[in-house]
């Protein structure tokens, strides 16, 4: 191991060294060291490290020193030390780096390959020549291209493998792609698309993303960490796949979701690329089609449950918070209800964690709460609530609404929780299921005579807001949402199951069923219906908008634990991004064409929240939060190399 600038770098894996200069705009330029790694990771020259130190020594003597005026100055995102990936777009400097290789493996190398955009001198100085063909494009005109030949897949699954070859290929061009077509792009990479990929994850696999952990794995996950290939994470997502949006079970192919849902946190929430890890802990599949499935990639058996599940779990959450410290953020996502409240209330005293499903949906749906009683009057807890579905995501949700409630009228939480009803898969919930109600669900069994069906819980509740978080499509029935018309004038109805297919209805279906009335957001996204001559066009209400900036506000200010009030904090941010022009299109979300600004407002509350709450270490607090967590946000330009 070697040092320069305070940044160590292993002299064991270096096959070759070659320098280039990184240019910025401003003329101030920076010796960047480009070595690249032989494929067993094993110097493949003996001269290597000398080479390296002389070169290095070089650099050193020769190295201009940083001008020090606030525009050429690197801000740097946190932990980016040398602003690598800073978002200041008019500085182009990546100074002191250490990448790989240069040549064919350039070319191979997601991170740093440009494809055609490699200019001439580029293409002269590292040893690209011939290796493209003579054209050089520039990165605006490379997203043309690909918007162009995405447009032109029929089959979403078809242009879900295309951006994921992509992000494969050439990464900053990828998630310029995204960031540039947020709206057209997101039911690509997210969902729908995603859950159709996870479903055949096994039969599209080409080249393994993320980390795998299974019980193969048991007593050798440290290690396992140490071979992913970038050391400074700084946000994992991790499932087990037992309940992938609402399709169930799928095992080791839930891998997709990890995956997509970090790179929103680039390209939603500017967080770095290399310190995403996507993980998909494998303890078996109850999916009898999975085990029978020849394509299937996971381990062929049950899953463990109990002792064994509990010890692997264990082993991974000692082994990140080991390997890379007390403020990595690690998202629970799509784990089964039985394991995911367990999780959280386990490892929310000692770690920085987060359930997606449970606490990311509750802070979004609360948003769209918050934002929609501009338009149906009153405030939050003159309001009633029904849900079909009591997992995580209609708890989690009915808990945040009653805090809140709380806190703006002063009642104490059981008070307010009175406000919400739940209906699960056996009806209504009431006091006399108590005994047989899981944990979860036990504070919302109020005092009602048992309701076996939905539609009759509503005519005899008639809540003001109904919201669907039970995974099961099709159950807000055309009778459910003309008994919510019939005593609300604007009825608020959230159908949030994911993806399209489990949707509890149709955006089509809740406006017309309403004759128009309707305030509908949906989970998965929905284009805009015409009703009458009227155009509606209905929210996504997605935990999307939210984890991307709570992440972004929990790093930047050095977190080292969730607290509900930053969940509430990210909602308010949320809420307040809603326009008046929104609000009377009856869109109670801003559009996703928004959402970098979006997130680094959210971020802003979050980190505010933190350092009110003493849980932030990142001191002293920055002045301006937002424009702070704007300095920090990941950019995909391309850096030039010279
Ligand atoms: O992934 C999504 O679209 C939202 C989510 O967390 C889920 O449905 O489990
Ligand atoms: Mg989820």
């Amino acid at each position: 191991m070697f040092s320069l600038n305070g940044t160590n770098f292993p002299n064991d894996s270096l096959s070759g060294v070659s320098r280039c200069l990184i240019q910025s705009r401003k003329k101030v330029s920076f010796p960047m060291v480009v070595a690249s790694v032989s494929p067993n990771g094993r110097p493949a020259d003996r001269n290597v490290s000398v080479l390296m130190e002389n070169t290095l020594k070089e650099m050193k003597e020769n190295s201009p020193v940083i001008e020090k005026d606030s525009k050429s100055t690197v801000t740097g995102g946190v932990g980016d030390v040398y602003g690598e990936d800073s978002a200041t777009e008019d500085q182009t400097i990546t100074p002191w780096n250490f990448s790989v290789a240069s040549g064919y493996s350039l070319l191979r190398n997601p991170h740093y390959n440009k494809g055609l955009a490699f200019s001439e001198k580029e293409r002269d100085s590292h040893y690209l020549r011939g290796l493209l063909p003579p054209v050089v494009f520039n990165h605006e005109l490379q997203v043309k291209k690909l918007m162009n030949n995405l447009r032109q897949y029929d089959v979403p699954l078809q242009r879900y493998m295309a951006m994921m070859d992509l992000q494969e290929r050439n990464e900053r061009l990828f998630y310029k792609l995204l960031m540039e077509n947020v709206e057209e792009l997101l039911p690509v990479v997210y969902t729908p698309t995603v859950g159709e990929a996870c479903q055949k994850y096994g039969s599209i696999f080409r080249r393994p993303q993320g980390l795998f952990i299974s019980l193969k794995e048991k007593g050798k996950i440290l290690e396992v960490l140490k071979n992913w290939p970038e050391k400074k994470i700084q946000v994992i997502v991790v499932t087990d796949g037992e309940r992938i949006l609402g399709l169930g079970d799928l095992g080791c192919q839930g891998m997709g979701i990890p995956v997509g849902k970090l790179s929103l946190y680039t390209a939603l929430g500017g967080i770095r690329p290399s310190s995403c890890l996507p993980v998909t802990i494998d303890v078996g599949t109850n999916n009898e089609k999975l085990l029978k499935d020849e394509f299937y990639i996971g381990l062929r058996q049950r899953r463990a449950r109990g002792q064994e599940y509990a010890e692997l779990l264990d082993e991974f959450m000692s082994a990140v918070k080991q390997t890379y410290g007390e403020k990595v953020l690690i998202q629970f996502e799509d784990f089964a209800n039985h394991n995911a409240f367990d999780l959280l209330a386990k490892y929310g005293t000692s770690h920085l964690v987060f359930n997606d499903d449970i606490q990311g949906t509750a802070s979004v749906v609360l948003a769209g709460i918050m934002a929609a009683l501009n338009l149906v009057g009153g405030n939050l807890a003159q309001h009633k609530f029904l849900f079909l579905g009591a997992g995580e995501a209609g708890t989690g949700i009915a808990e945040l609404i009653a805090l809140e409630m709380s806190k703006q009228t002063g009642a104490p939480l059981e008070e307010t929780r009175k406000r919400t009803w739940m209906v699960d898969s056996k009806g209504l919930i009431v006091r006399s299921r108590m005994e047989s109600l899981q944990h979860f669900k036990r504070p919302w069994a109020h005092d009602h005579e048992p309701v076996k069906e939905l539609v009759n819980a509503v005519k005899l509740i008639k809540p003001t807001v109904l919201i669907g978080s039970s995974g099961t499509g099709k159950t807000f029935t055309k009778e459910v949402v003309q008994a919510m018309a019939t005593f609300n004038k604007k009825p608020v109805i959230f159908a949030l199951s994911n993806p399209t297919s489990q949707s509890e209805c149709t955006a089509e279906e809740a406006y017309t069923w309403s004759e128009g009335r309707a305030i509908f957001a949906s989970g998965s996204p929905f284009a805009p219906v015409e009703y009458k001559g009227k155009v509606f066009v209905s929210g996504q209400g997605n935990n999307a908008y939210i984890f991307p900036g709570l992440g972004l506000g929990l790093i930047i200010s050095g977190a080292i634990r969730v607290h509900d009030d930053m969940l509430l904090a990210a909602s308010e941010a949320l809420a307040a991004e809603v326009s008046q022009e929104n609000l009377e299109k009856g869109l109670i979300y801003p559009p996703f064409a928004n959402i970098r600004k979006i997130s680094a407002h959210i971020a802003a509350k979050v980190a505010a929240k933190a350092y009110e709450l003493g849980l932030a270490t990142r001191l002293p607090q920055p002045e301006n939060l937002v424009t702070y967590a704007e300095s920090c946000m990941y950019s995909p330009s391309y850096r030039s190399y010279r």
